[in-house]
């Protein structure tokens, strides 16, 4: 059992209404479960197989849901990161083995499947890419026309090749994600096509297993701290609001710090976490490297405040170069290939480390959001080309300079 609850005036929508925010005052809203009346143990759920559907009490689909086996991504310690920062217990979440290759699967198998129950008939989403890819691989999985709205020239192109693929219609707007954003809005509302941005409540629960996934591969053990990348700022959101609910459960007792990382160039969150904004200003140009990042108007603003807030937590910026200089150290000193949006999490931990921010002895889980292969064009560049040699051992060895 659950509704919609509006997150400001607290207003309450069945569960069975196609709405993304409350009518009364406009504030975004959230999944509210009635967890007195939820009969789970953990260990009940630790008999299942780890995927985002071994914590089905705590999802909103009723029946079968459209899957692709999404879920149970490895949590890799980072051992020489880790010994290099001085941090015993730093771990990567790597969400970038997910089918569609990002953390956005997650989301979309309890997206598509609400929009089935719900009797829709398409989807639709703007994106900076994987997003898009990941409403294709799903759509396409349950048989639904998809609707893709990207910034033209904005995205890497492991994701538009995916979301071409996949089937999707893809549109390329003259206008970056914040605008390719308010189009998409528009759209589904005068043409009532379900809309599966993150603005959805009910994608959001898919990303909530995140969190839950990651404390049951700890054995229990709650991180100190939890560090994402941020965009449109709904997966952090989400994270946090599935610790509470295991907390409400009396699953876990204490609650991770959960800390935001950006771009230098696309920080709004951050500023109003330094600057302790009521709110989040959106900035009207954002650019970095991360393009899955390049977002000025994140969509989940009041409820990512809420989260790094409650739960003591703190946000950061990282450079361009100080994430590309992290992707390398994930691909050649761990064997995890990322793509830069999901590095900034980890050269996060680095520059707070480094300022004392974070204390040595944390525990800490860090979200690797999308692969590495998702945006080839940013890898060549930073590698040197392979070396040209001629099909004789000699020239092999000439190469080599053996
Ligand atoms: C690879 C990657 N990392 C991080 C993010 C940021 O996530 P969020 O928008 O939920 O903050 C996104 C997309 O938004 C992404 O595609
Ligand atoms: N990085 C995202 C941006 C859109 O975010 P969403 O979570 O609101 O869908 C993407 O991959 O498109």
């Amino acid at each position: 059992m659950f509704d919609l609850v509006c997150i400001g005036c607290g207003a309450t929508y069945q569960s069975d209404a196609v709405i993304y925010t409350c009518k009364k005052c406009g504030h975004l809203l959230e999944v509210r479960y009635d967890l007195a009346n939820i009969n789970i143990t953990r260990k009940d759920w630790q008999k299942r197989p780890i995927s985002v559907w071994r914590y089905r009490e705590l999802l909103p689909v009723a029946g079968e849901p459209v899957t692709l086996q999404e879920g149970g991504t490895p949590l890799y310690h980072l051992k020489r990161i880790g010994d290099e920062l001085g941090i015993k217990e730093l771990y990567a979440k790597h969400e970038g083995m997910n089918p569609s290759g990002s953390f956005k699967d997650r989301g979309m198998t309890v997206g598509v499947s609400m929009a089935l129950q719900l009797g829709m008939k398409s989807v639709a989403c703007a994106s900076t890419g994987n997003t898009s890819a990941s409403l294709a691989v799903y759509g396409a999985k349950a048989g639904i026309p998809v609707i893709v709205l990207l910034p033209s020239g904005k995205v890497a192109l492991g994701k538009v090749a995916q979301a071409l693929m996949h089937g999707a219609k893809v549109i390329s707007i003259n206008g970056n994600f914040d605008r390719a954003l308010e189009m998409v809005r528009d759209l589904c509302e005068t043409k009532g096509i379900y809309l599966l941005n993150s603005v959805n409540p009910y994608r959001l629960e898919g990303q909530k297993t995140i969190g839950f996934e990651a404390i049951d591969q700890l054995n229990g053990e709650v991180p100190d701290r939890m560090v994402l990348p941020v965009g449109n700022a709904g997966n952090i959101s989400a994270v946090y609001k599935g610790l509470i609910e295991l907390s409400e459960l009396g699953f876990i007792d204490k609650m991770p710090m959960m800390t935001g990382i950006q771009a230098e160039g696309s920080q709004p969150v951050v500023r109003a976490i330094k600057e302790n904004l009521p709110e989040v200003i959106p900035e009207g140009s954002p650019e970095t490297v991360a393009t899955a990042i390049r977002i000025g108007a994140p969509v989940n603003a009041e409820k990512v405040l809420h989260a790094i807030r409650m739960s003591k937590g703190t946000a950061d910026y990282v450079t361009d170069a100080e994430i590309l200089a992290m992707q390398r150290d994930l691909a050649q000193k761990e064997g995890i290939g990322v793509e830069p949006a999901s590095a900034a999490s980890v050269a996060g931990v680095k520059k707070l480390v480094e300022a004392g921010v974070i204390d040595h002895d944390e525990r800490i889980v860090c979200v690797v959001t999308g692969h590495l292969l998702k945006d080839p064009e940013t890898v060549i560049k930073q590698c040197a080309p392979p070396i040209e040699c001629g099909a004789t051992l000699e020239s092999l060895l000439s190469a080599l300079q053996l």
